[in-house]
């Protein structure tokens, strides 16, 4: 019988990383450990202040951990990850006085790795596919806030690394708006080729997008929990209403709960 191979490939492990501000002496997080493969859409759910973004700015490689590993394609040192992780803040940072062409072009201008016309065009064929062609020349104060995430998302894309760490990217967004950049990014996502982590607060974006979601103790209960989003691809918000999408809801609520979470 034939039998497919599926090749996963760890790239970012993340192995008993502990965390102290040198402010405190109570430790942000303890012991936790992650392995993210190739191509997948991971999230992080936990509650506010347990560590989520600081997680994240420990994995970009801007804070040294205080303790345990983090080891991106078999390196360790947070010299081999610093710009090369694609990293979107909870804020969008866009430049206010800069145009979305000239927004985008900011990592290009941190590294100059090819010439200014190739930036441009690469940069251009990803505003039309992204919809915002006619945007190229508006200013960030021009644009509403889904535009901006866009824009923000698009950024990052091109600031380089297949690994992409989105904090919260549709956290500031009306639920309407919100609804269009899930459908959005699910027609995206799989031709870019990019692994995701991604911090949310909202339990059904998270069983929408991802493919596991950790949840993350904080405090007294440190550590993640795992949960595997086994559902089909590609999706679609009527996913919404199948009954798997509502049992791994009520799990997912189940284990927040039990956690003190929720
Ligand atoms: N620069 C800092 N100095 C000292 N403590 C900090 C600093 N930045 C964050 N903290 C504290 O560290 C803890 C974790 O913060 P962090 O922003 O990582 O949490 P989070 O889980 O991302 O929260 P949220 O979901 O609200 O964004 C919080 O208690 C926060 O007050």
């Amino acid at each position: 019988m034939y039998k497919e191979v599926i090749k996963v490939t760890t790239i970012l492990s993340i192995q008993q990383l502990n965390y102290a501000f040198p402010s405190s002496r109570t430790p942000v997080f303890t012991g936790l450990s992650m392995d993210i493969r190739e191509g997948e859409f991971v999230s992080v759910i936990g509650s506010s202040g347990c560590g989520k973004s600081t997680l994240f700015k420990i994995i970009a490689g801007l804070l040294k951990p205080s303790g345990g590993q983090v080891i991106l394609r078999g390196q360790s040192s947070a010299a081999s990850r610093l710009g090369h992780i694609a990293y979107m803040p909870q804020q969008d940072l866009l430049l206010p006085w800069r145009t979305v062409l000239d927004n985008c072009l900011l990592p290009w201008e941190l590294r100059r790795e090819t010439g200014k016309e190739e930036a441009v065009q690469r940069i251009r064929g990803l505003l039309n596919r992204f919809g915002l062609s006619e945007l190229e020349m508006a200013y960030p104060p021009e644009l509403s806030g889904g535009m901006k995430q866009r824009v923000a998302f698009l950024r990052t894309l091109v600031s380089g690394g297949n690994l992409m760490l989105l904090d919260e990217p549709f956290g500031a967004l009306d639920a309407l708006t919100k609804r269009g950049m899930h459908r959005w990014l699910l027609e995206l996502w799989g031709g870019l080729g990019k692994t995701v982590l991604f911090i949310t607060h909202d339990l059904e974006e998270a069983l929408l997008l991802s493919d596991r979601i950790y949840l993350m103790n904080g405090g007294s209960q440190p550590g993640l929990q795992e949960l595997v989003v086994k559902l089909p691809r590609p999706r679609s918000y009527r996913i919404n209403y199948d009954p798997q999408f509502i049992a791994l809801r009520e799990e997912l609520e189940r284990r927040l709960h039990e956690s003190h979470l929720l």
